[in-house]
């Protein structure tokens, strides 16, 4: 079995697959280390390899690869900075700047379309990146996500406070809201909606000859009905991973 880690900022998303990577076994959200041994321990699954990409610090994704290796007693391989990998380039001026999920995200919806893409993923932050049909990354943008939207507003003001539960039944629709969480939760989401809808008018200035738009990420639903054509692959990291990674 192969265990494969995506350590975003907020959580870590784990699953495990096949030896042949055909098929799905497993796969959960974590929110600590802690709890990713917890969540493998009580899976009962035995691990025989391991693959993960990180954008915590050096210091946090070696703290958790020691642990792996000591519990696991598997060689862990993480995916790392590359100008060039499976047809697509890295556009970034210094590719070791380029967010590595970011990378393996429009690794993996490069070779899922096969054709010019623009991938979102939506997490702690939101991210957009563009792959021309063939396989240049063009760059990319990068805006705060919901949980960060709201944390400031109400971090940097006196009167914007309300519970998580609030918050939730908010979503339910977009009408102008008529509380405190309804007003914040909508207005946050309708900049996401915004953000996600003038990427897709770019994408299509910039690729006339078709493209392919995928979502990803925990908040990936939020948008989907702000662009029907897209399709939402939440493994898109570890479609990625598997090709920056392979496991011989
Ligand atoms: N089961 C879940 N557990 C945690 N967060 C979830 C879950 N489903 C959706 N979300 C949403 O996903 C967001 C985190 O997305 P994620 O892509 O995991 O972020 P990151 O990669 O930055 O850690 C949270 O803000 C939350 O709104
Ligand atoms: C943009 C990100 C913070 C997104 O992280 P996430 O929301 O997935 O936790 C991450 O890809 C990152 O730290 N990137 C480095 C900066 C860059 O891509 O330019
Ligand atoms: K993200």
């Amino acid at each position: 079995m192969i265990l494969e880690l995506d350590c975003g900022n907020s959580f870590i998303k784990w699953r495990v697959i096949s030896p042949g990577g055909r098929e799905r076994i497993c796969a959960g959200i974590v929110d600590s280390d802690d709890g990713l041994f917890e969540a493998l321990a009580g899976s009962g699954v035995k691990v025989q390899r391991c693959r993960l990409v990180s954008v915590r610090s050096d210091a946090e994704t070696e703290q958790l690869v020691t642990r792996l290796k000591a519990s696991l007693g598997v060689e862990v391989v993480c995916a790392q900075s590359s100008s060039q990998v499976g047809g697509v380039r890295n556009g970034y001026h210094d590719y070791q700047r380029l967010g590595l999920d970011r990378w393996l995200a429009l690794l993996g919806g490069y070779h899922l379309g096969q054709r010019a893409c623009l991938v979102v993923d939506l997490g702690t932050a939101v991210t957009a990146d563009f792959v021309s049909a063939d396989g240049e990354h063009l760059g990319g943008f990068i805006c705060p996500g919901l949980p960060l939207m709201r944390d400031q507003l109400s971090t940097h003001t006196r009167r914007i406070r309300y519970d998580r539960e609030v918050a939730l039944a908010a979503l339910q629709e977009l009408e102008p809201g008529r509380s405190t969480a309804e007003a914040v939760e909508r207005g946050c989401l309708l900049m996401l909606r915004g953000f996600v809808a003038e990427q897709l008018a770019q994408a299509r200035s910039r690729f006339p000859g078709g493209f392919e738009v995928f979502l990803t990420g925990g908040d990936a639903e939020l948008v989907r009905d702000a662009v029907p054509e897209a399709q939402v692959v939440p493994d898109l990291v570890f479609v990625g991973l598997a090709i920056a990674c392979p496991l011989s």
